[in-house]
């Protein structure tokens, strides 16, 4: 069943004009603040459908090394892809430490997600093909 949190505004009732500084600011200045945040707005939507699209793929990932046995991490493949994200990270001038501080993170959170399914896969006498739910992988 699924729980509202009444304590929290849902999407609908998002204001994206919130904020500590109304009253408190020149008008100009907080126009121009709101039509830079509409920007933030759009980019922070994108990144939570763009991650929602990448932990879809590692939950198969997920299924594919629980069903196979293989281990949650691949350290090899993680350099690979930290020297990688580093390198674009340069080119779009983005700090790289940040960038491969993201990805650790993400990562981190993936392989939590991989060691629950292959628990539920292990429980299920190790028959489970990858159709049914695992217990909650797609939730931090
Ligand atoms: O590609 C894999 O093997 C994954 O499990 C995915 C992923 C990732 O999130 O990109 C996660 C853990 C591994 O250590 C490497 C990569």
């Amino acid at each position: 069943m699924t729980e509202l949190n009444h304590d929290l505004p849902d999407t609908d009732s998002y204001n994206p004009a919130a904020s500590s500084l109304a009253g408190h600011v020149d008008p100009a200045v907080m126009a121009e603040l709101l039509s830079i945040r509409s920007s933030i707005d759009n980019i922070d939507a994108t990144l939570v459908y763009l991650l929602a699209e990448r932990f879809k793929a590692t939950q198969k990932v997920g299924f594919l090394k629980a069903a196979h046995r293989l281990p949650a991490g691949d350290p090899g493949r993680e350099t690979a892809q930290i020297a990688r994200l580093r390198r674009l990270a340069e080119d779009a001038q983005l700090d790289p430490a940040f960038a491969e501080k993201f990805l650790n993170f993400i990562i981190g959170e993936v392989i939590r997600h991989h060691e629950a399914i292959a628990e539920d896969h292990n429980a299920a006498g190790g028959t489970s093909n990858g159709t049914a739910s695992p217990t909650a992988p797609l939730t931090a």
